[in-house]
């Protein structure tokens, strides 16, 4: 193992809460949450202490199971955690947080509008005027690539073009942080390799802090600043990783790159039990 890989790999010691720090963006501070079920009751995630910076670009991955999208519900302020707590700009996140956007694998596009109307209706319910709404959308869809494609309807795009619509419409909010729950998770390995590089490229560009759920270690790994690994449930922070590769990578090359080879086989050996044994429910 590198040295880099070393340091960068080495253990969290738990519970360990540090002061937060004023670049935090989202921080978890104890957090647990427990589900009331008809079996009784279930601990989703346990002692999760975690900052995420502005403008970092962090993976969760880990077991099914554990915890992650529960964890990013937090963040959005659509589940409160049971114990510890969850704050946005130092502030307790309440119901809801506007300021983050969401996205899920399924992209919700309207199939009666075309794609200018999708991206449109963040605008719309916020009032904003025609001729400034339609400034708006042509420049997101500039942004994401999709040019040209403005008058096409959800049933004519490819599914790359589809999570590139749902993208211009969630930034179309303008979110300080994109909370993303496995979104290129149905689109073939090439596709999703382009979507990885697009949102990597859009996030710098846009000084968005991004939280990305995954259960791909590759793609953990290729797309982070700093990647959170979670044991299986009741989720907590196994390990947290800083990936030592540079912030404008060239993913395309990155199976030829040493330290994400080691990198991504040590993680994989790390989760590789717990993925075995993870909830299949
Ligand atoms: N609203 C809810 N009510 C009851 N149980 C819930 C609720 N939301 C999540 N859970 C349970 O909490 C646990 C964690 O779920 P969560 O979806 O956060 O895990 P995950 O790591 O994102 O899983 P996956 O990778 O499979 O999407 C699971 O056992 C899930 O069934």
């Amino acid at each position: 193992m590198s040295p880099a890989i070393a340091q960068a790999a080495a253990p969290v010691r738990q519970p360990e809460i540090r002061p937060v720090e004023a670049s935090t963006l989202i921080s978890y501070r104890g957090v647990g949450k427990v589900f009331e079920t008809d079996q009784g009751s279930m601990t989703a995630v346990r002692d999760i202490t975690l900052d995420i910076r502005e403008g970092e670009f962090v993976t969760l991955v880990g077991p099914s199971g554990c915890g992650k999208s529960t964890l990013l519900n937090m963040a959005a302020g659509l589940f409160e955690p049971s114990t510890g707590t969850v704050s946005y700009r130092g502030e307790i996140v309440q119901p809801y947080n506007r300021r983050v956007g969401y996205m899920t694998q399924n992209d919700h596009l309207l199939p009666w509008r075309d794609v200018t109307g999708n991206v449109m209706i963040p605008l719309e319910i916020q009032g904003v005027p025609r001729a400034e709404a339609r400034d708006r959308v042509e420049t997101l869809l500039r942004d994401v690539g999709l040019q040209g494609f403005e008058k096409s309807y959800p049933s004519q795009l490819s599914g790359g073009m589809r999570k590139r619509c749902a993208l211009a419409r969630l930034l179309a909010y303008d979110p300080e942080a994109l909370l993303m729950d496995e979104p290129f998770g149905a689109l073939d390995a090439q596709l999703r390799m382009r979507m990885q590089i697009e949102i990597r490229r859009l996030a710098m560009d846009l000084g968005k802090t991004v939280v990305f759920v995954t259960h791909d270690l590759d793609e953990a790994v290729s797309i982070a600043d700093r990647c959170v690994v979670f044991t299986q449930r009741p989720g907590t922070v196994a390990r947290i990783v800083d990936v030592p590769l540079d912030r404008d990578r060239d993913l395309m090359q990155l199976r030829h790159n040493n330290t994400y080879r080691d990198l991504t086989a040590e993680l994989w050996e790390l989760l590789a039990p717990d993925m075995e044994g993870g909830d299949r429910t």
